[in-house]
């Protein structure tokens, strides 16, 4: 298989701790997983082996990509044996904050409680300018069109800008979600972008990355 080449160097992936309930959920984790490693792009997620999360980690390993998993400590007995490389953290907010600061790009796949949150976070930093990272979110057989909706009235009602609407990229499938996340360019309004965040710092490093934060 040729490989392509991308302008990341590692995407945290977001995703159900359970499989659900449909086979395409499981198929669209392992196509991602192969879509990375097709892109040599490494992979940093929550940690485990359970659900999609498994899915995703083990096609990203059996790949020959380098994996890396945050787990808070207390996680460490129900995620399952793990995978790759593993980083224990000391909170849920320092989790989430060190799988921000090692990616380039962010994924959402199906998922539930979890993994909305994780992808709304990452949405509202990039909102407020802390990072400049894509965020995509894999839209498996329409799995989110119920939240896409509520966005898209959320900006009909004035509570979502147009510009912010548009931080969310979308698609059907992993190889054209991450062709459109390799051509994103994020946008600013005057004022964000005099914002000045301390966390930019700490998001803003990837060892050996190309990528503009
Ligand atoms: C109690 C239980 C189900 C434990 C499963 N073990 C887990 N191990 C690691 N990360 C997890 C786990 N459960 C949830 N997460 C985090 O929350 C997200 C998934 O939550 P959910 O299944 O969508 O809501 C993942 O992206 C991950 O970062």
């Amino acid at each position: 298989m040729e490989e392509t080449k991308s302008r990341f160097k590692r995407i945290c992936v977001f995703c159900g701790s359970s499989s659900g309930n449909k086979p395409s959920y499981q198929e669209a984790a392992i196509q991602l997983g192969n879509e990375l490693v097709e892109r040599k792009i490494d992979l940093v997620y929550g940690g485990g082996s359970v659900g999609l999360m498994g899915l995703v980690s083990q096609a990203v390993h059996h790949g020959g990509r380098h994996v890396l998993g945050q787990i808070y400590m207390n996680m460490l007995q129900i995620t399952g044996e793990t995978i790759g490389e593993v980083k224990a953290v000391a909170d849920m907010h320092q989790r989430k904050a060190e799988m921000a600061r090692q990616a380039n790009a962010f994924i959402a796949l199906p998922g539930g409680y979890g993994t909305l949150e994780e992808l709304l976070e990452v949405i509202t930093w990039a909102q407020l300018g802390i990072h400049r990272k894509p965020v995509g979110l894999l839209n498996v057989d329409g799995y989110y069109n119920s939240l896409l909706t509520f966005i898209d009235k959320a900006v009909d009602e004035g509570f979502i800008s147009p510009m912010a609407r548009r931080i969310i990229v979308s698609a059907p499938n992993a190889k054209e979600l991450v062709r459109q996340l390799e051509e994103y360019e994020p946008e600013f309004d005057e004022i964000t972008s005099k914002l000045v965040w301390d966390e930019v710092d700490r998001l803003s490093y990837v060892p050996g990355s190309e990528v503009a934060t």
